[in-house]
């Protein structure tokens, strides 16, 4: 029999919080539909009244089956809460739950709010009585709880139960500063229930500044609190909040939270997750973190020799879950870490059949290890990789001859008398007999200077003859430069990610002292590992 635990997201409230981060009110829309989708029980949409862009998402917030709650605060002193219009514009956003945080930590009524303790109480009290008589279902976040349970206890819990007796369907205990531990957590929590708010009225909300956010809010859940609350991708104030997309596949797949929790997400909303959580750093144009748990690409990247070995044998020698139940996938990538078993597996997904006793393997795996040590790094560029292991294979058609190219920055002023740059790329190529020659401008079309590698890209990809039908959907996703020791000298390594017009990426890499044919070269992969792999015939 399982016991039912709720899941809070705050993605749009708490995580707007994030430096850096600002949703328009159609992103919030989209994050709404995604959460609704995982089957989320709470969302919190904002604070309406605090800034246009909130109260314009709750008049467009889309119908879900999740219960949508507004944010807002606890009423001031020396008004009513009818008359207090702060928390009148929360109510006005006409949500099924509100949530209002209030203090409970002793030093911040006095300190911050220059109120006394008797007076936050009555606040406390009148603001949760005020929600839950507009027939709301009301939420008490208890700002700063664990500091203020430790400095002192008694006053923190009359606090909390002040808002439990008003109505509060949850008493949400906020880690505010992200300072607690989750052992702290755990018996402060356990301390809440026994001083008489039962488990199944108590929420978690934690920050992640000393990096266990997650585990402070597992910690809770031991201890018996029974709504978690969390951001997508850990979103939120300074370091974030509890990372949902962490917590609930733990929640899902892990003992003892498996068997005894209903967390209203099911296994099959769980294969979203990747999805859902790449398309929230797709809205804030960041790319993903590729080392996040369950969901990042190098989550379930096999990149050691001994690892892929094993791994071809059987994926759980490495592996802690199937990466398909969370909509991941599993890459064994080439570096000088592998073996052969790493190549056969690489090859394989390329469609490249090669016998297990080929002497070619180990030439192709001395090969990868010798560029490394240049510079190369194909565990992130797995195009190059595969046109390496194609040219020694003789799989490799020639496709073009790049005959010359030239890029010049020049410093020139404009109509208005301003200084602007202008980068001009000229490349020759010879398809089959003929010669062509792209010239072409890094402007964009806002007149901007995009760089001597923009306009290179655009010269290469401008005419391609019988080519071009096949890389007109390429487009350049990301662009990364580093300098690296290659042998013993210092080279410019360029890592591109390229996509096409049915969402495939893949990436390249070049290597040069010069960044600009360092570019080139990984251009060059881009390209031609597009027309291989789309089977293209050569001219
Ligand atoms: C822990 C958290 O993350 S809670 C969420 C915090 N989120 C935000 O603050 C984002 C949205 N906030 C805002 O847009 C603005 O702060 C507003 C609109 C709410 C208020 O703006 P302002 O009226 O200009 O006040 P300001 O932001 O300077 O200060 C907050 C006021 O609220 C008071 N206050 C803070 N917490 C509470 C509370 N729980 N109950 C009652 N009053 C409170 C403070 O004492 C301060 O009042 P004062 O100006 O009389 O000293
Ligand atoms: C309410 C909230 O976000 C906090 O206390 O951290």
């Amino acid at each position: 029999m399982t016991e039912r635990l709720y899941l809070y997201d705050t993605t749009l409230r708490d995580g707007q919080q994030t430096q850096g981060v600002q949703f328009s009110t159609p992103e919030k829309v989209a994050i709404a539909e995604a959460l609704d989708g995982l089957g989320i029980d709470y969302i919190e949409g904002g604070w309406p009244g605090a800034n246009p862009t909130d109260s314009e998402f709750f008049e467009a917030r889309p119908e879900t089956r999740a219960t949508f709650a507004a944010f807002g605060m606890t009423k001031r002193a020396g008004r009513s809460a009818a008359n207090d219009e702060v928390l009148a514009a929360v109510m006005n956003a006409g949500t099924p739950a509100v949530c209002l945080v209030g203090k409970t930590h002793d030093f911040h009524v006095t300190t911050a709010l220059g109120i006394t303790l008797e007076e936050n109480l009555e606040n406390i009290r009148a603001s949760v009585a005020h929600m839950v008589a507009s027939g709301r279902e009301a939420l008490f976040d208890a700002e700063h709880f664990f500091d203020g349970y430790k400095a002192n206890a008694p006053y923190a819990l009359d606090c909390a139960l002040a808002a439990y007796r008003a109505g509060a369907r949850w008493v949400v205990l906020c880690d505010t500063n992200g300072g607690t531990l989750p052992g702290e957590i755990h018996d402060i929590t356990r301390a809440v229930i026994e001083a008489g708010i039962p488990g199944d009225h108590i929420g978690i909300h934690t920050h992640n500044d000393t990096g266990n956010a997650v585990a402070g809010s597992l910690a809770a859940v031991d201890a018996g609190a029974r709504q978690v609350q969390g951001t997508l991708n850990g979103l939120g104030e300074r370091c974030g909040n509890a990372n949902l997309v962490s917590l609930i596949p733990t929640l899902l797949l892990k003992e003892p939270y498996r068997s005894a929790y209903d967390i209203g997400v099911d296994r099959a909303a769980l294969t979203s997750l990747t999805r859902v959580s790449r398309q929230l750093d797709d809205i804030l144009n960041r790319v993903p973190v590729k080392s996040a748990p369950y969901v990042g690409a190098s989550a379930f990247a096999h990149k050691a020799g001994l690892h892929a070995s094993a791994i071809l044998k059987d994926p759980t020698t490495y592996e802690h879950i199937d990466p398909a139940l969370v909509g991941n996938a599993r890459i064994v990538p080439m570096s000088n870490q592998a073996g052969q078993s790493n190549l056969r597996q690489r090859l394989v997904e390329a469609g490249i059949e090669v016998d297990r006793a080929d002497p070619r393997l180990g030439e192709i795996l001395e090969e990868v290890k010798r560029r490394e040590d240049q510079g190369y790094a194909y565990d992130g560029a797995q195009a190059s990789f595969e046109l390496v292991a194609r040219r020694m294979l003789g799989l490799m058609p020639a496709f073009f001859e790049v005959k010359r190219y030239r890029v010049t920055v020049e410093r020139r002023k404009n109509k208005y008398d301003r200084m602007v740059s202008l980068s001009e790329a000229v490349v020759v190529v010879k398809i089959g007999g003929a010669k062509t020659l792209s010239v072409s401008e890094s402007m964009d079309e806002i007149g901007a200077d995009r760089g001597p590698v923009n306009a290179l890209a655009k010269a290469l990809g401008k005419d391609l003859g019988p080519y071009q039908d096949c890389i007109d959907d390429m487009r350049l996703v990301d662009f990364k430069v580093r300098i690296t020791q290659g042998g013993t000298e210092a080279v410019t390594r360029v890592i591109i990610d390229s996509e096409d017009g049915e969402g495939r990426q893949w990436s390249t890499v070049g290597v040069s002292p010069n960044i600009v044919d360092a570019s080139f070269e990984s251009l060059l992969d881009a390209i031609n590992w597009k027309l291989v792999r789309d089977g293209v015939a050569p001219a």
